[in-house]
């Protein structure tokens, strides 16, 4: 059964065009048949969009904490709010010895709990999401069921986006991150990728999200292509159903970031052909590319608002975001590390890249590298706190706290994915 998607708001006027007022041009858009578009629940008129009753309480604290600003000499005047702040977790402290119990975060990594996601809404997330991998897509074959629903990635959106206001923009960002997922496994790592000719695979694959534009005699041959393996099926899917509820700013945006991360992969391949261990620093470079990024920068489409492109493209917030999709990712090199230690050959990761090229144990890597974890977190929420400050336009506060709260609930879902990652024995 395909996901049927609810009616529009007003038939026949694609979001993007209601919220600007125009109509496109007809072929503006991709020319590829596609899902129907679903309706915004955001009135154009709306500063920073409509959020469901609920939904913004749920964000408050992170806003707040992103508004709390830095902290130190010479920072008062970035602190716009000092009351009802959401404070950190406590730091963990080291146990005495052994792993943490599963389930339990990283000793020292600074981060925020979240509450826990709404469970009906992951129920139907999850259900939803399962139909269109399997029905829509074909994501997986059979015997890779178990892997799917050990992803949880029904409760790892929720968590991300607790201001979707409905379920039907959680799945925009659903379908996008197991369409992510497919190409990093079946393009690049243990469900049959390879370095090998990873180039051309990627280039073919980004032409579901970034559409060939070619003579009529190639198009057919390119169309089909699209239809050839699950990560081309899932890519195309999902970037029609995010399409048909962005704007062409925002698909623009996506577009860019995902070939960010195609660049990323490319490096991180070159690296892994050569069996060559960068430095620390190039390290963190090819990281900041194959990264989450495309992911928290989604959040104003998945919470139904736009942050215009002109307030995405200030280089306060570019370096914002970049911040936060360094420490979403050094989250999960630190919560993958025995997962990859365990995994064939070397599997770059940033304790693995210090120990080898700062000359310390695995131990003293693994928590140097919380460390710069931590540092990158407390750069970007002072970062986007001045921000905050400086341009406190309604939807550049509301993308701001979107952006925190994804990285918040990027390690609630790598702290709790038992299934998938467990902790070194450091402590
Ligand atoms: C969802 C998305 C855009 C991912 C892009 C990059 C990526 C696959 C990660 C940041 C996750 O890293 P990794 O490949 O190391 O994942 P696992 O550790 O295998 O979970
Ligand atoms: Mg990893």
């Amino acid at each position: 059964m395909s996901d049927p998607g609810p009616t529009s708001l007003q038939p026949g006027l694609p979001a993007a065009a209601a919220r600007a007022g125009t109509r496109p041009a007809a072929g503006a858009r991709s020319a590829l048949p596609g899902p129907p578009s679903f309706a915004r629940t955001v009135r154009p008129d709306a500063p920073g969009g409509a959020a469901p009753e609920g939904a913004v309480a749920v964000a408050r604290p992170a806003v707040e904490r992103i508004l709390r600003g830095p902290t130190g000499l010479g920072t008062t005047s970035l602190r716009l709010r000092r009351k009802d702040r959401e404070e950190p977790a406590a730091p963990e402290e080291p146990t005495a010895s052994g792993a943490p119990a599963p389930g339990s975060p990283i000793p020292g990594l600074y981060h925020h709990p979240v509450p826990e996601p709404d469970q009906a809404r992951v129920a139907e997330v999850s259900e939803r999401i399962k139909r269109w991998a399997v029905d829509e897509v074909q994501a997986y074959p059979p015997e890779w069921e178990d892997q799917f629903d050990g992803f949880s990635v029904g409760r790892y959106m929720v968590a991300c986006h607790p201001d979707a206001p409905a379920v039907d923009h959680l799945m925009i960002a659903t379908r996008l991150m197991v369409a992510e997922n497919a190409v990093d496994d079946c393009y690049c790592e243990d469900h049959g990728g390879s370095p090998i000719g990873l180039g051309s695979r990627l280039l073919l694959a980004h032409t579901a999200l970034d559409p060939l534009h070619t003579t009529g005699e190639y198009e057919p041959a390119w169309l089909a292509s699209l239809q050839s393996d699950a990560p081309r099926r899932a890519y195309r899917s999902a970037m029609e159903y995010f399409v048909r509820d962005s704007s062409d700013s925002q698909a623009d945006r996506y577009r860019h970031d995902m070939a960010r991360l195609h660049l990323g992969y490319l490096a991180e391949a070159a690296w892994a052909q050569e069996d060559h261990v960068p430095e620390v620093w190039e390290y963190l470079a090819m990281r900041q590319f194959n990264n989450f990024r495309p992911c928290p920068t989604i959040t104003d489409t998945v919470g139904g608002y736009e942050l215009p492109a002109e307030l995405h493209a200030l280089p306060a917030m570019q370096r914002v975001i970049a911040l936060a999709g360094n420490a979403t990712t050094i989250v999960n090199d630190l919560y993958s590390y025995t997962k990859e230690l365990n995994s064939p050959g070397r599997h770059l990761n940033l304790p693995v890249v210090i120990a080898e090229r700062e000359g310390v144990s695995d131990k003293d890597a693994y928590l140097k590298a919380v460390e710069v974890h931590n540092d990158l977190m407390h750069a970007f929420e002072s970062e986007a706190a001045a921000l905050a400050a400086a341009c406190p336009v309604p939807t550049v506060l509301r993308f701001l706290r979107g952006v925190a709260v994804w990285v918040d609930g990027n390690h609630y879902w790598h702290r709790t994915n038992t299934y998938r990652y467990s902790l070194p024995d450091f402590w």
